[in-house]
């Protein structure tokens, strides 16, 4: 994968959306964003035969605007429908199994320390997210508010490593994280849940362009 591709990395899932999740990832598109994760989780998340219909209308969006259309966890539905790779966590499948499953694909690995860190490399991950940076209300299982510190160390390691920054980013805070050595931004609420999510994702392009 290019590293560009992480500059504004859009998340989301059916219950993260104030319209359909077709119009918000539409209007993203239009905005601007590199990638995209379907992540389907929290209250009202879809399941099964549904799920799956929801990721493979996305998935041909993201298709037409050829950018890479990742799946969060649900390692299976992405190799069911060829997604263009998935992230997990920590607490989910290993991710030296998930690169063996996920053959050419990208895989995305969160961690929260260097040695997490180091692991997901020699693990074969393409990316990483490291998070939550800021107070985030759309995942209550985080880990503690982590600021910009570690991914200033990892940058100082491994200066070509895509790394993402994800947690309570905002178009006000993405500059911080970019000024890091952040390669994006990964937002769920500052796109999701603006007024205009066309908007919010283009001013974040722009975040991502003039730290550049
Ligand atoms: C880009 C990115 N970074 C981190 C995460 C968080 O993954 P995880 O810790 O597995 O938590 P869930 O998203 O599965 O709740 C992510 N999804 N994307
Ligand atoms: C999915 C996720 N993972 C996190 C982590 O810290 O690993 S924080 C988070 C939620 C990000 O949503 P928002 O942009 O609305 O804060
Ligand atoms: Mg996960």
């Amino acid at each position: 994968m290019e590293k560009e591709q992480l500059a504004v990395y859009f998340i989301a899932g059916t219950p993260n959306c104030l319209t359909t999740i077709e119009e918000t990832l539409q209007a993203a598109i239009d905005g601007g964003i590199a990638m995209f994760q379907f992540r389907e989780k929290g209250e009202g998340a879809l399941t099964g035969e549904r799920k799956k219909q929801i990721a493979l209308r996305l998935q041909a969006k993201c298709k037409q605007a050829g950018i890479p259309f990742i799946i969060n966890d649900d390692i299976a539905l992405a190799i069911d429908i060829a997604a263009d790779g998935v992230h997990i966590g920590q607490e989910d499948e290993p991710a030296s199994v998930v690169r063996e499953k996920i053959k050419g694909g990208i895989v995305g690995v969160s961690v929260h320390t260097m040695d997490e860190f180091e692991k997901a490399i020699a693990d074969g991950a393409d990316y990483v997210g490291t998070g939550p940076i800021y107070v985030t209300a759309t995942k209550t299982d985080t880990r503690p508010v982590a600021g910009t510190t570690l991914i200033r160390k990892m940058k100082d390691k491994y200066p070509d490593f895509p790394i993402v920054g994800i947690g309570g980013i905002t178009i006000e805070n993405a500059e911080e994280v970019m000024k890091a050595g952040a390669d994006g931004v990964s937002v769920i609420t500052a796109i999701s849940h603006a007024k205009n999510p066309k908007q919010a994702a283009s001013q974040l392009k722009n975040v991502f362009s003039r730290t550049q």
